[in-house]
């Protein structure tokens, strides 16, 4: 017996359909829909009737087709021939307006979509934790922006709209064809279940291609950002043909990808067209053979066969939408799965009180670490029982080899990272406990990256907070040396920094970046290597700064140079996660044996 017809064969086939339905393409489906439906439903039961007119406008052209052959062709009946030429040209034009402002519409509804799913992976984003950009590169999440938020345009319109369009139109024209001709009708639905099985073999194939497909634009994303951010990289190291050949091998990627997926989303095609003309031949073979035995009416088949050729249409589209949709979810479930993986900054209550550094609360360190131990991502240990108090308005230099874990214990105190032991305390209060916002507002940050946004120099200053004034921002400037050369350019401080701060000098950013924390104005001030890219001049401009800060400001200092850093009241030294030693420069370089050798190697000169 062939395998068609067994019990078990059609058992096997049916419940691998339910299991590609479980996969999670109808939940994923749902899920979109309970989340946004609510919100547009005005508009698409304005779309649900629309698609009702365009749909039985085509059904009724189809049915009118029997009057027109049988009224004006065979009974030659001249009055019914305007009334039907008028029937049918009003048929059209009401077909044609209903599927441009469904088209309008829909498309209005997607554009919306989109943007609310890329406001809510902007904040989730925003919201995560340090670890989380770690595990998810600024590519994978370009990709789920673009490619990602585009496919749930690509769902709704399609399930909801083309979809249900292309769904009533067939049912239109099945109806046609049952009321014509029941018989025929079944005769040549026969063919129906072929269709089907042929579509879901299709959609199988479609799953990996559609996962690497995705995964090459994430690739492409990294080749772009390379190429753009080290470019000077890649010339001083002759890396175009380097560049270019991984570029090619990438684009060359996707591109046989989604020349794999073009052949599969046009596969429906051909096989819809050998159905439909299986179907159409049977239609033809049936009604010959009755035409021949008995009198059969020739409106009657040329309506059902009009029909059954309309019909091909949105069964093809229907067809091709089940592919297409199945890319479709591939990206959009990895939006969700990104919305899903929640790692988001613990928070805390606490607010910090009024003015932070007012006489007498001297006792209360205003920073301290407390046997403190911490891991990036539990694996290598980095600071180990870690013990430091900071006075207000002291300023404290933390020196130490490259490694050591001077910049983490930044991270801690602004909670990038909780520790894994031990505390961290602002003005004797857990950090753990007090509102970020709160705690990131007492504390000017400089970091290494001396990050510039795009924008003006003015916005990169004020952070586009229109409470700072431009006196503050020259007075900024003016501490570290900046403000002639901006004041020099043709637009001053509305000049334009280009993209990732291309176009200004590394120690130019470099107090930028200074420029902005002195705008901030917190009590704390913790600064990374901020002199690392200036001269001695400008090193001097930034040293008188913080040393007329730290009267009224607790500062710590990250320096390798010592030039920087000796006139601070305390250098700590950070070795192998511990504060090895601590005093003022004189003392350590008398008694520390890696402070008295950097001394010596900084200032043999
Ligand atoms: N995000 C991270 N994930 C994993 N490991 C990290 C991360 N950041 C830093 N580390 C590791 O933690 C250790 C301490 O780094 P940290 O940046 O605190 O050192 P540092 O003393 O400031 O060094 P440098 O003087 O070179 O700036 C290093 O071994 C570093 O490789």
């Amino acid at each position: 017996m062939p395998r068609l017809l067994t019990r078990k064969w059609w058992a096997d086939r049916i419940a691998n359909w339910i299991e590609q339905i479980r996969e999670g393409d109808v939940e994923l489906f749902l899920q979109i829909f309970r989340e946004y439906f609510h919100r547009f439903w005005k508009r698409y039961v304005l779309i649900f009737m629309l698609i009702g007119i365009a749909s039985a406008a085509t059904a009724v052209t189809a049915w009118l087709v029997k009057d027109v052959v049988n009224e004006v062709f065979v009974d030659r009946n001249a009055e019914m021939l305007i009334p039907l030429v008028l029937m049918v040209l009003a048929i059209f034009t009401a077909r044609g307006f209903s599927i441009f402002l469904q088209m309008v519409l829909s498309q209005r509804i997607s554009n919306a979509m989109v943007a609310d799913i890329q406001k809510r992976l902007i904040r989730h984003v925003l919201t995560q934790r340090l670890d989380f950009f770690s595990q998810n590169g600024s590519d994978t999440l370009l990709m789920r922006f673009n490619q990602g938020a585009q496919a749930f345009n690509q769902i709704l319109n399609l399930v909801l709209v083309n979809g249900l369009r292309d769904f009533a139109t067939l049912i239109g024209l099945i109806i046609v064809m049952l009321i014509q001709d029941p018989i025929l009708a079944l005769v040549s639905f026969t063919v129906a279940p072929a269709a089907f099985y042929g579509v879901s073999v299709l959609l199988k194939k479609m799953k990996d291609i559609s996962k690497e497909e995705l995964a090459g634009f994430a690739d492409l994303n990294r080749l772009v950002r390379e190429t753009v951010q080290g470019i000077s990289i890649v010339k001083a190291y002759n890396l175009e043909g380097a560049q270019r050949n991984s570029s090619a091998n990438v684009i060359e990627g996707i591109r046989q990808r989604r020349d794999r997926m073009a052949a599969l989303q046009a596969a429906p095609s051909p096989l819809l067209d050998t159905v439909t003309g299986t179907a159409v031949s049977l239609a033809i073979l049936y009604a010959g053979f009755r035409m021949m035995s008995d009198s059969y009416d020739a409106g009657t088949f040329m309506s059902f066969l009009t029909a059954l050729l309309m019909a091909t249409d949105p069964a093809r589209k229907l067809s091709q939408m089940r592919v297409k949709l199945r890319r479709s979810f591939m990206a959009v479930q990895m939006v969700f799965d990104l919305l899903n993986k929640d790692q988001s900054e613990a928070n805390g209550t606490k607010l910090l009180p009024g003015p932070l550094m007012e006489e007498g609360a001297a006792e209360t360190p205003a920073i301290a670490f407390q046997s403190v131990n911490f891991s990036y991502n539990n694996k290598t240990p980095v600071l180990k029982g870690l013990d430091l108090e900071v006075a207000p308005g002291e300023m404290v230099a933390l020196v130490g080899p490259s490694g050591a874990g001077k910049s983490t214990l930044f991270k801690l105190l602004l909670k990038f990272h909780a520790p894994d032991a031990g505390r961290v305390e602002l003005f004797g209060n857990d950090v753990a406990e007090l509102d970020n916002a709160a705690l990131r507002g007492a504390i000017s940050f400089v970091g290494q990256s001396n990050f510039i946004f795009a924008g003006s120099i003015r916005d990169n200053l004020s952070l586009r907070n229109h409470a700072v004034s431009q006196d503050q921002i020259e007075a900024a400037c003016r501490a570290v040396g900046l403000h002639d050369d901006i004041a020099a350019l043709p637009k001053g401080y509305d000049t334009d920094v280009g993209e990732l701060g291309t176009l200004i000098s590394g120690g130019q950013a470099q107090r930028l970046n200074m420029a902005r924390a002195i705008i901030k104005d917190a009590p704390i001030l913790l600064l990374d290597e901020v002199t690392s890219a200036l001269d001695a001049e400008n090193e001097q401009l930034i040293k008188d700064y913080i040393r007329a800060q730290a009267q009224h400001k607790t500062v710590l200092v990250i320096a390798h140079r010592l030039s920087t850093v000796k006139e601070a009241d305390r250098i700590a030294l950070v070795q192998d996660g511990r504060i090895a030693a601590q005093g003022r420069h004189d003392e350590l370089a008398a008694t520390n044996s890696y402070y008295e050798k950097i001394v010596a190697l900084q200032f043999a000169a």
